[in-house]
């Protein structure tokens, strides 16, 4: 198994992680989020700069983004731009996404960048070749909210992301039924066994609530807890993630 540093954190060390998200849209509530955030030390910081307010504004969003750098110090952020088609804040074409993510590596705004599966393939690669020229880790996401796939397919999607290049995989499905959470679990195993590179699964909602608590035992490295406001259906708070995973000794 490939061990994917973010600074100092070690991503599938047999520990998960935790990330936390912001999702503030302005730079001044950004930079006090990030603050409460830091304060319960998460592993992780993931900045959803879909939600910034004028986010397509390439001045405004360079400059919120070295406001929050300064602010987490060695805190590793994973920076996120969240496509309306993927459960994100905002629509925008191929053409404007690329755009986005590669001012963000370009100017190494970012530890690692979140790059979503289904964008068309040359840009992808691109982005991940950049990503890797410029230090930037790349975790690459696909995101089903209105269904859970096939265990082939959840795998495929993984797999495809290992092809690709990217350094860790992630996938989020929505669960209709308890099977669905099986599903999600069963191929996040299969992955994690085969695939040679930390995985990041979860089934969302309040169904898909146990694969945040227990997905590590089936291979996901890290799991998305909330200080405030949530990023997806069915995060915990940080506190009851940490509890949960005390008592599951993982
Ligand atoms: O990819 C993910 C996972 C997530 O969708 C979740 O379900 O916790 C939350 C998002 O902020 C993040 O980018």
């Amino acid at each position: 198994m490939k061990k994917v540093k973010l600074n100092n954190v070690v991503l599938s060390d047999g520990s998960p992680k935790i990330a936390v998200p912001i999702v503030a849209t302005e730079q001044a509530a950004i930079i006090e989020q990030a603050k409460t955030v830091l304060a319960a030390q998460p592993d992780v910081i993931e900045w959803r700069i879909d939600f910034l307010a004028g986010v397509l504004d390439p001045e405004k969003l360079k400059t919120a983004a070295l406001d929050l750098r300064q602010t987490l110090g060695e805190t590793p952020l994973l920076t996120t731009f969240r496509t309306a088609k993927e459960g994100g804040n905002l629509a925008v074409d191929d053409e404007t996404y690329f755009q986005i993510v590669r001012l963000v590596v370009e100017n190494e705004l970012t530890t690692a960048i979140d790059v979503e599966l289904f964008h068309p393939k040359e840009g992808v690669m691109r982005i991940i070749k950049l990503a890797h020229d410029h230090g930037i880790k790349v975790i690459m996401s696909s995101h089903d909210f209105k269904q859970t796939p096939t265990d082939c397919e959840i795998y495929y999607r993984l797999h495809k992301m290992a092809d690709l290049g990217a350094d860790v995989a992630k996938i989020a499905v929505m669960p209709q039924n308890p099977a669905d959470v099986l599903t999600l679990l069963s191929a996040t195993h299969q992955a994690n066994e085969k695939l040679g590179l930390p995985l990041i699964t979860m089934a969302m909602g309040d169904l898909g609530k146990v694969t945040r608590i227990a997905g590590a035992v089936f291979g996901s490295a890290l799991t998305f807890g909330t200080v405030g406001t949530a990023s997806a259906p069915g995060q915990l708070s940080i506190a009851d993630l940490r509890q949960a995973l005390a008592n599951l000794r993982i």
